[in-house]
């Protein structure tokens, strides 16, 4: 029978979802065991680390809630089948990045990783099940899933017990396992991930109307309600709560869109969009949330998400509505282009062998995440000039820096040596125009370094690309001395204070001022 009273957690995958996500579930439930399973053995080996420091993933007060946890009720691992065979719910909480290749490239979810949780779980459980999809995946994959699960009980399957076939050789007496898929999509924000699971707006649970379907939310919201209010726990079908995953992200990242492109407009007329935005936020059916102009927005989210919408809306075929979400994306790489051009359109046409130091590289504060982070695409933009680019960034290693550029430059090699028809033709990572860079010029052109200051030594211009809030207190006067001049700062977060910059000498341009 679907347990509808859980002990036993696993969560299949140990990235910035499911670490942080079952590390709260352990925290809050001390009652239930938790273990969180990868086949990333370096990343399960940080997860246990006793140097908190080191934890894979960095958020705010995440060591805090692993110390608590970690080795009481809450488990890093390795072996996947066991974590499986104990557990009586399972997370899918794997990555779906955008398809790299075939059929929907560019644009198509891929589901790969999943499918592949889906047909470990069939072939190692004997017991009933609830799988939850913690992933973020395209409306309707809950019956992808059940289809592969459902196959296990199939007469043929090597677990089945077969007892419908009458004769058939029987490998045990037990009947085959019963699964419940449940979708449980993830609200949280990278940087604020442990304050979004203490505290969420809500928690949304789908699940099949069935009465097996009803017996797994149920366990679901129990898990839930030790710390969240039932109100807030939303319960709907399925395919509601996968769709409403990815519109919520298609309607956040539309309204950065939606300001960047007037922050386009202010520079040319001479409004400030800081105050654009704060005049429109005022109005109580818009809110000011999510209304901050900035380089382009990044994470492993937002354009991902969107692509898989409308990839979906052009299967279904709704052009008209692909087209519209579609655009979100196109401005946002237009904003990225717009900021490097901008660098490079001030700086006398060139930045070749110019000094460009850049501060930040995570594609938001308070995260070591660089995921589609707009540094890169900036970084790349410039060094097509043939940019000198010095970077600090106060928790990215030199290593993902690196990776971050050489994947950029892979992902581009892939778009031309293949027939790219069905590709999202992207100005950042596509566009005609730009050379793939080798290797060695990218170690030779870019420079990482661990203090700020030396970053920004004898720079001709400094991007600031994330807004960590110690950019804020340097000492800006001793920046500017040890600056060329003209000294220039394209602070692509507005975050400076632009006014006592200028009252140093800077000559500095914020994103939709004027
Ligand atoms: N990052 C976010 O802020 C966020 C927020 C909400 C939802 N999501 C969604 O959550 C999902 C996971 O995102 P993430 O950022 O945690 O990804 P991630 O890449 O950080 O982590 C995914 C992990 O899954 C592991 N994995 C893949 N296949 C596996 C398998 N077969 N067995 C065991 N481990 C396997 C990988 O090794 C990796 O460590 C995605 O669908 C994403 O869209 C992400
Ligand atoms: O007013 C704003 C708000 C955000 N950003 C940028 O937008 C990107 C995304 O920021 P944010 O949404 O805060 O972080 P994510 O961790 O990407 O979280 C989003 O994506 C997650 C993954 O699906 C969802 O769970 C979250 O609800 C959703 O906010 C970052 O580059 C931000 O700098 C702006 O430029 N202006």
């Amino acid at each position: 029978m679907i347990p509808n009273n859980v002990k036993n957690i696993a969560c299949i995958g140990a990235g910035y979802v499911g670490g942080p996500t079952m590390a709260v579930i352990a925290q809050k439930c001390p009652h239930i065991k938790v273990t969180v399973v990868d086949i990333n053995e370096q990343r399960i080996a940080d997860w246990n680390d006793t140097d908190l420091s080191k934890l894979p993933v960095y958020e705010p007060g995440l060591d805090q809630v692993v110390a608590e946890a970690r080795g009481r009720n809450l488990f890093f691992s390795t072996d996947v089948e066991s974590a499986i065979r104990e557990a009586q719910m399972i997370f899918i909480s794997v990555n779906t990045p955008t398809k790299t290749y075939g059929v929907g490239k560019g644009m198509a979810a891929d589901l790969k990783y999943v499918e592949l949780c889906a047909r470990q779980i069939a072939e190692v459980a004997t017991e009933d099940k609830i799988v939850v999809e913690k992933s973020t995946l395209p409306v309707r994959t809950a019956q992808s899933i059940r289809t592969i699960l459902d196959a296990s009980r199939s007469p043929h399957h090597p677990l089945s017990s077969s007892p419908l076939l009458p004769g058939s050789p029987s490998p045990d007496s037990s009947p085959a396992p019963r699964f419940s898929v449940l979708s449980n999509p993830e609200f949280l924000a990278e940087g604020t991930a442990v304050k979004d699971l203490h505290n969420p707006d809500r928690v949304l649970i789908g699940g099949e109307e069935d009465e097996d379907g009803q017996r797994a939310m149920e366990a679901l919201v129990e898990v839930y309600a030790n710390w969240v209010p039932r109100e807030r726990i939303l319960t709907t079908r399925i395919w509601s709560s996968e769709l409403s995953k990815l519109t919520a992200n298609a309607f956040l990242a539309q309204r950065i869109s939606s300001i960047n492109a007037l922050s386009a407009l202010c520079e040319k007329t001479g409004a400030d969009v800081d105050e654009v935005a704060h005049a429109i936020g005022t109005d109580t059916r818009i809110g000011p949330k999510f209304l901050k102009s900035s380089v382009g927005f990044g994470g492993s989210c937002f354009q991902k998400d969107i692509l898989n919408l409308v990839y979906l809306c052009r299967h279904f075929n709704l052009p008209e509505v692909a087209d519209y979400w579609e655009q979100v994306v196109k401005l946002n790489d237009y904003q990225k282009h717009r900021f490097a051009k901008q660098i490079i359109d001030t700086l006398f046409n060139t930045v070749s062998g110019k000094k460009i130091a850049f501060l930040g590289w995570a594609f938001k504060k308070d995260t070591n995440d660089t995921r589609e982070s707009a540094a890169i695409y900036v970084a790349d933009e410039l060094l097509q000039d043939h940019a000198e680019i010095h970077i600090y960034d106060p928790k990215v290693s030199k290593e993902r820096i690196y990776a971050d550029l050489e994947y950029l430059q892979e992902h581009r090699r892939e778009n031309s040596s293949r027939n790219s028809d069905n590709s999202r033709n992207s100005h950042s990572c596509n566009s005609s125009q730009f050379v793939q860079l080798e290797s060695s010029f990218i170690k030779d052109h870019v420079h990482i370094h661990d203090d700020p200051y030396n970053a920004l030594e004898n720079a001709h211009a400094i991007a600031i690309l994330t807004e960590w809030d110690e950019f804020r207190s340097y000492d800006w006067l001793r920046i500017y001395e040890a600056m060329r001049k003209p000294a220039f700062v394209f602070d692509g977060r507005n975050i400076l204070n632009k006014e006592e910059l200028k009252e140093i000498g800077f000559n500095i341009k914020g994103i939709g001022k004027g």
